[in-house]
């Protein structure tokens, strides 16, 4: 893998998905605690798969609006290196967060047009990374995990003032093109590198990483 393509590969449950992720390369794995997602996962279970994950890949936490004593409780049992807010959680809240568990946190923005590009900027003020997201299709029952691709057009060439990773519909078939359409250097994906909902495929997180690291 280059050194400057990081790949983040959420919604890992079992032991053998961390050391699968690991060996493609990734550099964040990422834990759901989304209730209604098929990849959620009890924080007990989390814990134990941070426990076994090797020393500089970052552990993720994914919640949606998660309020302080979810986060209290999630921080209380699984150890973390970064919070990922994937609902509609505000500047201020965003700010909010990060005082009060002192990690660092990845705000998650939906596009589908170029009005949603402010919203970028805005969040890049109090965020430590942005992850540029589609936005859910109509009716979905989840805000991401969706499988959807947004226009890749409207980001490219732009660059904001802090980190951020590409997500939403990623494959091994896609990534080498989304990572030439906008320029990411970090990459995050979920339905991409699996053989069912949920579960973890080893062979496609080899080709998801291996598309990257051709592009
Ligand atoms: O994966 C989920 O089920 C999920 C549920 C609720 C919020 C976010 C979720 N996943 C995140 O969505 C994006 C894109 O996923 P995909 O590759 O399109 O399936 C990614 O950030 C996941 O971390």
């Amino acid at each position: 893998m280059p050194e400057d393509i990081r790949i983040k590969m959420c919604g890992l449950t079992r032991p053998n998905d961390i050391a699968d992720a690991v060996r493609a390369g990734a550099g964040y794995v990422g834990f759901n605690f989304f209730a209604r997602s098929p990849r959620y996962i009890a924080p007990e279970i989390a814990r134990a798969l941070a426990l076994e994950t090797p020393e500089g890949v970052a552990k993720v936490s994914l919640t949606v609006d998660a309020d302080d004593a979810a986060l209290d409780a999630l921080t209380a049992v699984v150890p973390l290196d970064m919070l990922q807010l994937h609902g509609s959680e505000s500047p201020e809240r965003v700010a909010a967060i990060k005082a009060r568990y002192g990690l660092p946190v990845m705000k998650v923005i939906g596009i589908s047009d170029t009005a949603d590009l402010a919203l970028i900027d805005a969040y890049a003020l109090v965020a430590d990374q942005l992850l540029v997201d589609a936005k859910p299709p109509k009716g979905a029952d989840r805000p991401g995990g969706n499988a959807t691709a947004f226009d890749w057009g409207l980001i490219a060439g732009r660059r904001w003032s802090v980190p951020w990773m590409l997500a939403g519909g990623l494959t091994p078939a896609n990534v080498a093109e989304a990572i030439r359409a906008t320029g990411a250097r970090q990459l995050d994906v979920a339905s991409g590198i699996e053989s069912a909902p949920g579960v973890k495929d080893a062979a496609l997180m080899q080709e998801f990483a291996g598309a990257a690291r051709g592009a």
